[in-house]
């Protein structure tokens, strides 16, 4: 038998709100996805791939998990010298949940109790999302444990809170004009930086309150415009929070992006916002004339993720 596929994902809104207890929507990506396989070791990559695992082995043997949740790391550590690998083409540090849909992998394969994710109720969703929270921390300090969950539950989903999340429908994608797009800004980011620079200017007062009455404001606004599939408050909010970025999530706006972010703005064929914590790997963009907003994005590798 071969073992399951674990999608990428992407944070279509919610980064850095979400710590603050804004609203988020998260969808799984099938363009990119991983699976835990076996083999000789041969390539750098199946070689550098085991030995992340054996590292990360080492820190869930000493993990506390909640009462009810348990791993049996022997078996892993077992079949990790037997030639276990986690082969994927997602991107790492790109944003999309590398590490998310590794830990999502392990806690399939390796957890005692077995959860189906089709019948898991909302209060279980958020035990498992505590769970994965300790998990994914290895890689890059305190997580969310959205990525492994979304990943895991390779269904779109709303978070509603800090300590609610829910499964959600997404309006289905049709051959329109319009399009959601990834950019690929040509670097890496790392999550726990950018992190700590949030941190930072949370310190501020004046950050605090523009965060939490401008950002938060059209975060949420855009997901329930997007959820109801009502174009022009969307685009309008999309706008207001992709300037709101652009003035303060500058150290997050990868520098060879920050002069078609401001075309963007400035022309309003396209308007781009960051997908996760941003720093390098992608950033999201949001048209409603792909065509055009192609043409003016020229030279930049992109990639369609919804059409409407
Ligand atoms: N195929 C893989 N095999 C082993 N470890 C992996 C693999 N893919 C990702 N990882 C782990 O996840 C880390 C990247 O995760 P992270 O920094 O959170 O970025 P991302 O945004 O891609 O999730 C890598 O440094 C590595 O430890
Ligand atoms: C920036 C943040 O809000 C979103 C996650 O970012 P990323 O998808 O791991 O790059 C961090 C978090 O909530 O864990």
């Amino acid at each position: 038998m071969t073992n399951p596929l674990f999608y990428a994902k992407i944070l279509l809104f919610g980064e850095y709100g979400i710590i603050e207890d804004s609203q988020g929507l998260t969808l799984p990506y099938s363009f990119y996805k991983g699976t835990l396989k076996f083999s000789s070791l041969d390539s750098d990559f199946e070689k550098k791939s085991n030995e992340h695992l054996t590292k990360y082995s080492d820190y869930l043997q000493n993990l506390e998990l909640p009462e009810g949740f348990e791993l049996n790391v022997s078996k892993f550590k077992e079949e990790i010298s037997k030639g276990l690998f986690f082969d994927s083409n997602i991107p790492q540090g790109y944003g999309v949940g590398s590490s998310g849909a590794l830990v999502a992998a392990i806690f399939e394969r390796y957890s005692i109790s077995k959860h189906e994710p089709e019948n898991i109720s909302k209060d279980e969703l958020k035990s498992l999302r505590t769970v994965f929270g300790l998990m994914e921390s290895y890689f890059h300090g305190k997580s969310s444990g959205i990525d492994p969950l979304i990943c895991y539950m390779n269904l779109p989903i709303l978070i509603e809170s800090k300590e609610s999340v829910d499964r959600v429908a997404i309006p289905e994608s049709e051959a329109g004009k319009g399009a959601i797009f990834l950019i690929d800004s040509g670097m890496t980011g790392e999550t726990g930086p950018m992190v700590q620079i949030f941190f930072e200017k949370m310190k501020t007062e004046g950050f605090r309150k523009t965060l939490k009455e401008e950002f938060i404001r059209y975060n949420n606004a855009c997901i329930d415009a997007f959820l109801k599939k009502d174009m022009n408050p969307f685009f309008r909010n999309l706008k207001k929070l992709s300037h709101w970025a652009y003035e303060h999530f500058r150290p997050m706006i990868p520098e060879s992006l920050f002069n078609v972010w401001k075309k963007g703005l400035d022309s309003n064929a396209y308007y781009l916002k960051l997908c996760g914590s941003g720093g390098g790997g992608y950033i999201l963009g949001f048209t409603k004339d792909y065509e055009k907003a192609e043409k003016m994005l020229d030279g930049f590798h992109k990639e369609v993720i919804y059409r409407f």
